[in-house]
C-alpha cells in the first residue's frame, strides 16, 4: 500500500510539510494485523496503540514547526490533558475517526485534522486511509475530493448518523426519512454530507476532535451545520445536525432530541487561558494549503 499524498501547509509567515500519508501508512500496515485493544470510557470507546502512535507522529512532527501552537488531540485527552479551545493557533487531531471499525478491519477508517486561530476553524483535512479519499477545505476557498471541487447539489434522502452507546435519538430520523446510515466515523460521515452521498448527518455525544476537520469541509462544500435543537453550531457542545440545506437541518433539528452531554470543555471553561502571549501569536491568520 504505497499510496502517498503530500500536502504542504503554510501557516502565517511559515511553511511546513506535513507528510499526511507518513501517518496514515502506519495505519494501513496496522489495519490488517492483530491489535491490542484497551476500553476507554465504555465498551464501545476503544484505544490501540497505532491510535496513539498516529497522534504523537502528528503532534511532535507540527510542534517542531510550531512550537508556540497548542494542540487538543483526542488520545491527549484520553491520557488527561484539558480540553482548552483559545484564540492561540490550535490544531484538533483524532488520530484515528473509527476506532471500532479499525479493530474489526471494517475499511471506513480516517485522520481528521482541523486547524484553528480566534476559535475559527482555518482549515480542515479527512483522509479516509482504506478509500483513499482525502478531503480538504480552507475557510473561504471551497471543500475538495482528492484535489477536485464539491458541491452541495444534492437530494437523495440519506441520513447518516451514528449508532452507539449514546446515539439515542435515532429512532426519531428513522421516521423523517428515507433511509439511514452508519459507517462508524463520524468525520467520513459528514463527509457524505459534502459529496452529496448523503442530505444529512445528525449526532449526539461525540467529541470536538471527531467533526472539527469535517464540519469546514462541509460548510465549504455549500451545506449547513447547527446544533441538533436549530440554534448556532458550537464545536464543543457535542451535538451536530450537518445538512445539505438549511431546510433539511431544520427539519432533523425537529425531530432529534438530545440527551444531555457534558460539553467537551466544561472543566476547562472556567479557567482563564487567553494570555497575551497567546493573543500574539494569534494575530496572523492567513494560511495556505496546497496539494502538490
Ligand atoms: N461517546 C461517543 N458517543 C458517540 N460517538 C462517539 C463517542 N465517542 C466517539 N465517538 C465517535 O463516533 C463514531 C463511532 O460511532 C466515531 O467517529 C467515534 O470516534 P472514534 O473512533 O475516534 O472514537
Ligand atoms: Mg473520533
Ligand atoms: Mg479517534
Amino acid at each position: 500500500m504505497s499510496r502517498r499524498r503530500l500536502y504542504r501547509l503554510s501557516v502565517t509567515s511559515q511553511t511546513h510539510t506535513l507528510f499526511v500519508a507518513h501517518e496514515t501508512s502506519v495505519i494501513l500496515s496496522a489495519f490488517q494485523q492483530q491489535k491490542e485493544v484497551r476500553l476507554k470510557s465504555s465498551p464501545a470507546d476503544l484505544v490501540t496503540e497505532t491510535d496513539q502512535q498516529v497522534e504523537k507522529m502528528l503532534i511532535s512532527a507540527i510542534r517542531r514547526k510550531y512550537p508556540q501552537h497548542r494542540f487538543i488531540g483526542e488520545e491527549s485527552v484520553a491520557a488527561g490533558e484539558a480540553v482548552e479551545l483559545t484564540d492561540s493557533p490550535t490544531w484538533i487531531i483524532d488520530p484515528i475517526d473509527g476506532t471500532v471499525n479499525f479493530v474489526h478491519r471494517f475499511p471506513f477508517v480516517a485522520v481528521s485534522i482541523a486547524f484553528t486561530v480566534n476559535k475559527q476553524t482555518e482549515f480542515g483535512i479527512v483522509y479516509s486511509c482504506v478509500e483513499d479519499k482525502l478531503f480538504h477545505a480552507q475557510r473561504g476557498r471551497g471543500a475538495y475530493l482528492n484535489g477536485k471541487p464539491l458541491c452541495s447539489d444534492i437530494h437523495r434522502c440519506v441520513v447518516v448518523t451514528e449508532i452507539g452507546a449514546e446515539s439515542r435519538s435515532i429512532t426519531c430520523c428513522v421516521l423523517l426519512c428515507y433511509s439511514v446510515r452508519a459507517l462508524g466515523t463520524a468525520a467520513v460521515d459528514m463527509c457524505q454530507v459534502a459529496t452529496g452521498g448523503a442530505d444529512a448527518y445528525y449526532h449526539i455525544g461525540m467529541h470536538c476532535w471527531d467533526i472539527a476537520a469535517s464540519t469546514i469541509i462541509v460548510l465549504e462544500a455549500g451545506g449547513v451545520v447547527m446544533d441538533t435543537d436549530g440554534s448556532e453550531f458550537d464545536m464543543m457542545s457535542r451535538k451536530v445536525i450537518a445538512a445539505s440545506s438549511s431546510a433539511v437541518a431544520n427539519g432533523i433539528a425537529q425531530v432529534v432530541q438530545a440527551f444531555p452531554c457534558r460539553r467537551d470543555n466544561e472543566a476547562a471553561s472556567k479557567r482563564k487561558c487567553d494570555t497575551q502571549s497567546e493573543r500574539a501569536v494569534a494575530q496572523p491568520t492567513a494560511c495556505v494549503l496546497h496539494e502538490l
